[in-house]
């Protein structure tokens, strides 16, 4: 069980709550501020209902003990029963509206994460474990706005309600009242201590939770592994401790928060037990203007701001959770994307042209560079290919063409343009790539292929499908889905599909990465005469490590720990006798012996 610090304090209502509460307000709120008004109005008729009902108790029991005329007692039920049914249509009006506003702002908050969230670069979620996210877009908005349109409405009526009959009582007995703001100062104190407590712990729920969500994903998208490895075990001792820890911190959340409860109910009968005491002293001493209608009325009077009081205690106890809540969905949205479009970002250029690294540098993290001041061209229209050893920076040069990641020195050209200035989309749709890790979606084939261009007739589809040898596989398949992520394919079948996207895609710019990896030597000729074909005046970049499968191209680079070592045609290369020209031999010996 984890404990927080006992140094740790989380203030309350900080300027960050307050900006977080003006957010969602302003964004998600205000307009339907008419419709909250009504909500406002019914509710301020609900607590004058109340008043009311003080009132006419009063003058029902007066009836019964003075005048004793049974008409007007009659007449006084009546006026009761007809406040309440008011009341009680006031009841489900309000929910109504609120839970309808409430649900719209979640609508629209989600709407706008998973926009936010598409604009993010790709650094962001390597580095956010899914289950954050996941969670951020499904239960912590859902949460929010069950908070706002219940919470927050109920909240706001038993306020009104506590003002209204307080506000009557004091009129009413302001000496008798004050008896009862006497543990006023005691109650508040409760509520400082809870919600405190609450907030940290509602904090470090939160990311127990992100975790073990995130460790669901990950054992479930990874059960080949588990199962192989026969790590059942572990995986399931992982998400115990994560799931034993959520229970340990919800019991702290609520172990705290059900302190409130006992201490009102004592506060209230403290407070009764004043009030029937100075009251009863009241109406039997000759200095004071009070009857027993008076008390029986004050009492009734109490009893009905108790109540609303202490579940307006409770809702300060859940607003700290929700503050939390709301701090995280807003933190999502503050992530701000960097590779976006500049102004001025053009959308036209000449996609035929040299692509030229011009002293590039680049870095995942600061502690590790990976290239200071790399310079390449690969010329338009030719077939370049990037060789070196694992971990050489090979994809990351994709990436950075591709603006996946952006260069931190230096610059990225294409025909003479550098492609920071032009627009995102139309950079990237210049591209056909086939990388190695393939997004297979849980569709037909057919549709897998189709992703990458959903407008192309299916002749187009076919064509790719055929090009890509994978044909065959969709006529005897039709349209089951392959599993999530693809699971029902094997490792050749979904590089051929993604290959099959590239011949749909049918871009100016061809990126290969490892893309025949997967395949039997067979299949990869089949395919390599079609992919000829596809590369025929394209500018084509092919990651590859079977050297022999780049053995053709018009130029090879080689690289080693992310610097360019060597470059040149396969031939030039084999005569150097370096790098390219051992690890050639090498992979060739291997060959051989096989
Ligand atoms: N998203 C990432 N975050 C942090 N480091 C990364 C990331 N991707 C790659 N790296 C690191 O950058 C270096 C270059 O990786 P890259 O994938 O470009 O190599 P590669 O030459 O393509 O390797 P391989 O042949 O194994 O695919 C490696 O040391 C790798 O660990």
């Amino acid at each position: 069980m984890t404990h927080a610090p006992k140094t740790k304090r989380a203030p309350l209502y900080t300027e960050r709550d307050r900006e977080n509460l003006r957010w969602l307000w302003t964004r998600y709120l205000r307009q339907k501020a008419p419709w909250l008004l009504l909500v406002l109005g019914m509710i301020l008729v609900q607590g004058l209902v109340y008043q009311q009902f003080l009132s006419m108790t009063e003058s029902g029991l007066r009836v019964i003990f003075d005048s004793g005329s049974v008409g007007d007692l009659v007449m006084v039920c009546i006026v009761v029963f007809v406040l309440f049914a008011v009341r009680g249509l006031m009841s489900y009006l309000v929910p109504r509206i609120t839970v309808w506003v409430s649900n719209d702002a979640v609508f629209q908050m989600r709407r706008d994460l998973i926009a936010h969230m598409m604009a993010l670069d790709l650094a962001y979620f390597e580095r956010t474990k899914s289950g954050e996210i996941i969670q951020r877009l499904v239960t912590q908005t859902q949460a929010l706005g069950v908070f706002v349109g219940q919470g927050v409405a109920n909240a706001v009526r038993d306020a009104v309600t506590v003002i209204i009959v307080s506000g009557y009582l004091i009129w009413k007995n302001p000496i008798l009242f004050s008896t009862a703001v006497v543990v006023l100062p005691f109650i508040i104190w409760i509520m400082n201590f809870v919600s405190d407590r609450v907030k940290i712990t509602q904090g470090e729920a939160e990311t127990a939770m992100g975790e073990y969500m995130n460790g669901i994903e990950e054992t479930v998208h990874g059960m080949r592994t588990v199962k192989i490895a026969s790590q059942e075990g572990v995986e399931t001792h992982r998400l115990m401790k994560g799931t034993s820890a959520i229970r340990d911190l919800m019991n702290r959340v609520q172990i705290t928060q059900a302190l409130v409860m006992p201490s009102i109910d004592l506060s209230s009968a403290f407070v009764y037990v004043l009030v029937i005491g100075g009251g009863g002293y009241m109406v039997l001493s000759p200095d004071f203007d009070m009857d027993g209608a008076g008390i029986i009325t004050f009492l009734l009077g109490m009893v009905m701001v108790f109540d609303p009081a202490r579940l307006l205690a409770m809702f300060f106890g859940s607003l700290q959770s929700n503050m939390v809540l709301l701090d995280r969905i807003r933190r999502l949205h503050d992530v701000v994307p960097s590779i976006t479009d500049k102004e001025g970002a053009v959308a036209e250029f000449d996609t035929g042209g040299d692509i030229v690294l011009e002293d590039v540098h680049f870095a995942y993290s600061a502690d590790q560079p990976l290239f200071h001041g790399l310079d390449m061209t690969f010329r338009g229209g030719q077939v370049s290919a990037i060789v070196g050893s694992t971990g050489s920076g090979k994809t990351t040069i994709l990436s950075l063409l591709t603006r996946l990641y952006d260069t931190q020195g230096g610059r990225i050209t294409i025909g003479g343009q550098p492609i920071d200035q032009l627009t995102v989309s139309a950079l990237r749709g210049a591209y056909s790539v086939v990388a190695q890790d393939i997004v297979i979606f849980n569709n037909s084939i057919w549709e897998n292929i189709r992703y990458v261009r959903p407008e192309a007739s299916d002749e187009e589809v076919w064509q790719s499908a055929e090009d890509a040898e994978i044909a065959d596989l969709i006529r005897a398949r039709g349209a089951a889905p392959v599993g999530p992520k693809g699971a029902q394919l094997s490792g050749g079948q979904k590089q051929r599909i993604a290959i099959a996207r590239a011949f749909l895609t049918n871009a100016p710019i061809l990126l290969l990465d490892e893309a025949t990896s997967a395949l039997d030597q067979a299949t990869e000729a089949r395919i390599k005469s079609a992919l000829d074909r596809l590369t025929r005046g394209k500018t084509t970049i092919v990651v590859a490590h079977r050297l022999s499968s780049i053995a053709d191209a018009d130029r090879i680079f080689v690289l080693e720990s992310g610097q360019l070592v060597e470059e040149g045609r396969h031939a030039d290369l084999l005569r150097q006798n370096r790098l390219y020209a051992q690890l050639y031999q090498a992979q060739k010996q291997g060959y051989d012996k096989k």
